[in-house]
């Protein structure tokens, strides 16, 4: 299949502190260099992405016309909106490609995305046919719905870290420049305070356990969450296989012990760190936690979350 298709672009001008439109503008020439055709669209406001996702896809669903690759300009949130649209329309024909403009960007670290627009764009362009990555999905047996997320689904500290950062005004001086990861590390220190433990149930591979300190319950596709945190380096897009970190409640020290850790991998290997790889997994909250799912506030709430792999085209040449 050639990288003569049209794409279809959705740009969230609002993501990584107002630049994607110039990121935006910097790419048309290459496009129109290439003869490539595009379409251009704006989201309007939150969950826009996701209308003009399901839209396109339902469009295409049903024709044998070359349908077009959807092209995401913005961070993780909205990849995740332009996701969950196409992911409500089975067996649609639509390829997603990326090129991030987030404040974190975990999924492009994740998958090897580079953070660079123009390379980003080169890495799409040389694509020649659609890669089958991974991805989660939620069935959310409080809320009677069905999601799926790209980078992970949180409940607890992390969580937590996402509620306060999104309301920060803090986040929107520092993505001005150019320091979004910061904003998320100015909310660790008060979502760590303010977290108590919570006890969680989970239920894989048939067997249930019970964590009565639960403090990180985050369920991940990939090995990156809050900016570029190592999480777990051997998640993967391509083990058709979720992994669940818990992380249960400690002090700060060895809180802070256990953060530097992550960098080397070795958090795993302590006793207040537990690890799931599965297929499937049952995720249950006795008491209301803040949830997030690749960034975005689920809000306060008790949780009751089913979670397996499901799978989405998309369209580039990973980095090595
Ligand atoms: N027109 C709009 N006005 C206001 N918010 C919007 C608009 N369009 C999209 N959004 C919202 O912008 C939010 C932020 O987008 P996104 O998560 O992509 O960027 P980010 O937070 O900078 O990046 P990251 O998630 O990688 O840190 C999303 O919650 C999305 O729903």
């Amino acid at each position: 299949m050639s990288q003569q298709r049209p794409f279809y672009v959705i740009i969230n001008n609002f993501a990584g502190g107002g630049r994607t439109r110039q990121t935006w503008l910097q790419l048309v020439p290459i496009l129109q260099q290439r003869h490539l055709s595009y379409t251009e669209n704006f989201t309007q406001a939150p969950g826009h992405a996701t209308k003009l996702a399901y839209d396109l896809a339902t469009k295409y669903h049903t024709t044998t016309a070359e349908s077009p690759i959807l092209l995401v300009l913005g961070g993780d949130g909205t990849l995740h909106e332009a996701l969950n649209g196409l992911q409500q329309v089975p067996d649609n024909p639509i390829p997603l490609a990326y090129i991030p403009c987030g404040s974190g960007n975990d999924f492009a670290r994740g998958v090897g995305i580079t953070t660079d627009p123009q390379q980003a764009l080169a890495q799409i362009l040389a694509a020649q046919k659609p890669l089958t990555l991974d991805i989660g999905r939620c069935n959310d047996l409080q809320q009677h719905t069905v999601s799926y997320f790209s980078n992970n689904i949180g409940i607890g500290f992390d969580a937590n870290v996402v509620h306060i950062t999104n309301r920060s005004v803090t986040k929107k001086y520092l993505n001005k420049y150019h320091a979004g990861s910061l904003a998320y590390l100015a909310s660790l220190v008060k979502a760590f305070f303010s977290q108590k433990a919570f006890p969680v149930t989970v239920t894989a591979d048939g067997q249930q356990r019970q964590f009565k300190r639960g403090f990180v319950v985050t369920t991940t596709n990939h090995p990156y969450f809050g900016g570029g945190v190592p999480l777990l380096a051997s998640a993967s897009v391509y083990n058709h296989h979720l992994d669940l970190v818990i992380m249960e409640r400690v002090n700060v020290f060895y809180f802070i012990l256990l953060f530097a850790m992550m960098f080397r991998q070795w958090h795993t290997k302590m006793p207040p760190v537990h690890h799931f790889h599965v297929r499937k997994l049952h995720v249950q909250t006795s008491a209301a936690e803040y949830g997030q799912a690749d960034g975005e506030d689920l809000g306060k709430r008790r949780f009751d979350l089913e979670f397996s792999v499901a799978h989405q085209d998309f369209w580039f040449v990973p980095n090595k």
